[in-house]
């Protein structure tokens, strides 16, 4: 089916996020949409898929003019959508997440009963290499599988174009890989994808068309042979450096220790941190790599005190930790970018402004006896939202309303603006454009540089590459081996697959 959208435009309130955009999709292609953050991609989006009212254009499918007053319709009209979160009932199985939603589709395939989802799920997995069990509980999956189910369940319901929101942010480098191949094989099948990523090396590897917005606004179209910078360029409206310059490392002293740290889940008792020892000093950045669920991001936790330890201390500038609250090990210097910005970095429904001084809103210059001092918080929020170039309509908008990736600059500002001793940072630029990526990993430089110990969890070897001084590797919650940034691509990745050390992986 071909799609076309002509001249959409949607505002909130006076701010234009989606400004006259034209754009065809035709069967049997993969069209990426590329734009920096904030662009407008996901507007569009939920404009096409019906869950904003566009303020003017239209959507013509097969050239007739089509209206979706919401999702349903959409979705009768043959439109699937796989959103960044996914949609899908953690305790029921494949069959019955597939299953669910098609009382609403007014199309021709309703699948009211178990077993008919069960044979649709399997007939797709077959068909497409799935590897899916329609009887697997979608709690069991692993986030790449359970992307899987969101496809079929939108291919379930005769999705001829498909639109997948930043499909890859949390897959592993082989789940990447998988994913991308299936998208090859739908487009052969005739299906017209769309593509939102900020990845350029894999809009190059699939995209047949590339349609870049900015501010709004179509700024152009690009062939897949464009080179990443040509395609980086014209996203953000400037040259972007891929690699961050950093001079070598000049490490001090030890101001972390993590000690024979063992953590426990209490509720299912599986030991999600085995025996973990690290030590990260002044002035250097420690990635830890590996692939999302070997225990980083529990680590992470531990050391902010999110999670109890179950055995081993953790030492902060020769004072342990442990029985301390996160409060004091905020105010102790700790900076912590949590994974998940939506639920653990931001505060939805606070302002811009307030969620900058979460942590600082009772102290001077930000409170003056025991009040917020509103003018010195505006002020504050401004600069901020300047420096960390955060697209938002004003700094009392709610953060809630931000693209995903001017979330996470905000998170970033807020972290940044404290003075730390250690920095801990999880996936620090998930989301984010290849222009904010650029800036952020400099801004984490200049931490490393002014003396702060510097952890970075990442599942992205270009990030880890591009800021470690060392290279610890985790799997199954242990430190797996700790390496020199020197270290290759394969090697590594074999590492964080299992390879017990650098010789074996080699
Ligand atoms: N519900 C809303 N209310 C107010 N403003 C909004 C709302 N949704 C989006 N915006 C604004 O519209 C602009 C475009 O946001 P959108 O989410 O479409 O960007 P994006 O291109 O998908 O960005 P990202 O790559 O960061 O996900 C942003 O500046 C955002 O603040």
């Amino acid at each position: 089916m071909k799609l076309e959208l002509r001249g959409i435009t949607k505002k909130f309130g006076d701010f234009t996020a989606n400004d006259a955009i034209d754009l065809v999709v035709e069967p049997g292609t993969i069209h990426a949409l590329l734009g920096e953050n904030g662009a407008g991609k996901s507007t569009l989006m939920n404009v096409l898929f019906g869950l904003y009212d566009a303020d003017a254009g239209e959507i013509l499918m097969d050239d007739k003019a089509v209206t979706f007053v919401g999702p349903g319709d959409a979705m009768a009209a043959g439109i699937g959508m796989v959103h960044q979160h996914f949609m899908l009932v953690p305790v029921f199985s494949v069959a019955e997440n597939v299953m669910l939603g098609h009382e609403q589709v007014k199309g021709p395939v309703k699948l009211l009963d178990v077993d008919a989802a069960r044979t649709k799920v399997r007939e797709l997995s077959d068909r497409f290499g799935f590897d899916i069990d329609p009887d697997a509980l979608v709690e069991d999956l692993s986030v790449g599988a359970q992307q899987r189910v969101e496809i079929i369940k939108a291919l379930s319901r005769d999705a001829e174009v498909l639109i997948l929101d930043e499909p890859t942010a949390v897959l592993t480098p082989q789940e990447t890989d998988e994913l991308l191949e299936i998208v090859r094989q739908l487009r052969n099948s005739g299906t017209a994808v769309v593509l939102i990523t900020h990845k350029l090396r894999e809009v190059k590897a699939v995209a047949d068309t590339i349609t870049v917005i900015r501010r709004g606004k179509v700024v152009g179209t690009a062939e897949p042979s464009a080179s990443q910078e040509e395609l980086a360029s014209l996203m953000v409206g400037r040259d972007v450096s891929m690699t961050v310059d950093k001079g070598s490392a000049d490490p001090g002293e030890p101001v972390l220790r993590i000690e024979n740290v063992t953590v426990v889940n209490e509720a299912s008792g599986v030991t999600h941190v085995d025996d973990v020892s690290l030590e990260v000093r002044a002035g250097e950045i420690l990635a830890i790599a590996g692939v999302q669920g070997n225990g980083q991001t529990e680590l992470a936790e531990a050391v902010l005190g999110l999670l109890p330890t179950a055995d081993g201390q953790i030492i902060l500038d020769g004072n342990v930790l442990s029985g301390r609250s996160i409060r004091q090990n905020l105010d102790a210097g700790i900076g912590f970018v949590p994974e998940d910005r939506t639920e653990d970095g931001v505060v939805a429904a606070f302002t811009v402004e307030n969620n900058l001084i979460l942590d600082l809103y009772d102290r001077e210059p930000y409170s003056r006896r025991g009040a917020i001092d509103p003018r010195f918080v505006r002020t504050h929020a401004e600069e901020q939202v300047e420096k960390f170039d955060v697209r938002t309509t004003s700094t009392q908008a709610l953060t809630g309303s931000l693209s995903g990736g001017n979330q996470q600059k905000v998170v970033l500002a807020r972290e940044l603006a404290r003075d730390l001793k250690v920095l801990i940072a999880s996936q620090p630029t998930r989301g984010l454009d290849v222009g904010s990526i650029e800036f952020v990993h400099k801004r984490i430089i200049e931490e490393r540089d002014k003396g702060v110990a510097v952890i970075i969890v990442s599942s992205e070897l270009d990030e880890v590459y591009a800021l470690a001084d060392r290279i610890a590797v985790m799997y199954h919650g242990k430190v797996v081996d700790i390496v020199a940034p020197d270290t290759d691509r394969d090697t590594l990745g074999l590492m964080m697959a299992g390879a017990h050390g650098k010789e074996e992986a080699a």
